[in-house]
């Protein structure tokens, strides 16, 4: 755990907030609720939309000093997170995606952040990376992938390392089997885990392609993101169905495939005859040297 994880006090009584806004005429309602422990000292938010009848949730860790913001391009569904640490203003951004480089260092620039490290949870086969892109634009910015992955950048991660920024971290955790450099990235206090694509909500990335294997994407699952606390929230790279957000807890309950036995699981990643990805034989050479191929 990093240093300021520790010094957090547990809390000892929750307080309900409760917050409500709504519409009649327009038909629309929003609540926001803080009222689950993930952690110790870590309270969830869970914020409700009702827009005609239909309900849309999502929850967020709500650590101390942490800013927090999950972004989304639709192309290739891929989510893109932002995260600081509120005073000293420095960043991190996971798996940002070339066609959004304008939003995101635009909202980077509104907050007032210092972006430090530009991390790609792997060797993406369906977009193409930012990264290299993002440190043309901003001089100092370093660049991090797997050391597995084969891809160059500044920082090659490894089992353990941690991705500081400020008072707060992000701890390497690998999880091949998608890929062979395919890493989870937990928040130091473990109320967040960004899991790229290994575990997808009530999914996980397939295992046809790019050193692809089933049964060590089930090992890894079940031995480095099924072991992480119950609430621990799931953040996942891609998402096709509308949803953001889930927990270990949940995953390791509902997941239709890593519920499973391996053997089973194994003979559904070998059946889901996916078609490959529309770019991949432009979106990989180009992830290998961090969106740059050809430029
Ligand atoms: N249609 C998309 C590609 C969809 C796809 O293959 N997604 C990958 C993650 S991106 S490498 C995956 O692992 N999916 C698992 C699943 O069960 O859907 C495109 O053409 O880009
Ligand atoms: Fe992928």
């Amino acid at each position: 755990m990093c240093s300021v994880i520790s010094r957090i006090k547990p809390v000892r009584r929750l307080v309900a907030l409760e917050r409500s806004l709504s519409s009649k005429t327009e038909g629309w309602s929003y609540a926001a609720t803080q009222n689950r422990l993930l952690c110790p000292g870590v309270n969830s938010l869970v914020e409700t939309l009702r827009v005609n009848g239909r309900s849309y949730s999502t929850t967020m860790a709500m650590t101390p000093g942490l800013l927090f913001r999950q972004l989304f391009e639709k192309e290739s569904s891929t989510y893109t997170y932002l995260l600081a640490d509120k005073d000293t203003k420095e960043a991190v951004i996971i798996d940002p995606v070339l066609e959004t480089i304008d939003r995101d260092l635009k909202l980077v620039q509104e907050l007032g952040l210092k972006l430090i490290v530009a991390v790609n949870t792997h060797c993406h086969a369906d977009h193409i990376t930012s990264t290299g892109l993002m440190k043309k634009r901003l001089p100092g910015l370093k660049s991090a992938i797997s050391k597995f992955s084969g891809a160059s950048a500044d920082i090659h991660l490894l089992e353990g390392d941690k991705i500081a920024f400020g008072r707060h971290c992000l701890v390497v955790r690998e999880t091949p089997g998608h890929t062979d450099g395919c890493t989870t990235l937990v928040s130091g206090d473990e109320s967040m885990a960004f899991t790229g694509d290994a575990l997808l909500i009530r999914g996980c990335g397939r295992t046809d392609f790019q050193q692809g294997c089933a049964t060590r994407l089930y090992d890894s699952v079940h031995q480095k993101i099924f072991t992480l606390p119950e609430e621990c929230l799931i953040y996942p790279a891609h998402d096709y169905l509308g949803q953001m957000v889930s927990t270990v807890g949940e995953e390791r309950k509902l997941n239709p495939r890593l519920t499973k036995s391996k053997e089973e699981f194994v003979d559904i990643m070998n059946n889901l005859n996916l078609p490959k990805p529309a770019k991949i034989d432009v979106s990989v050479p180009a992830n290998l040297v961090c969106g740059l191929h050809g430029v």
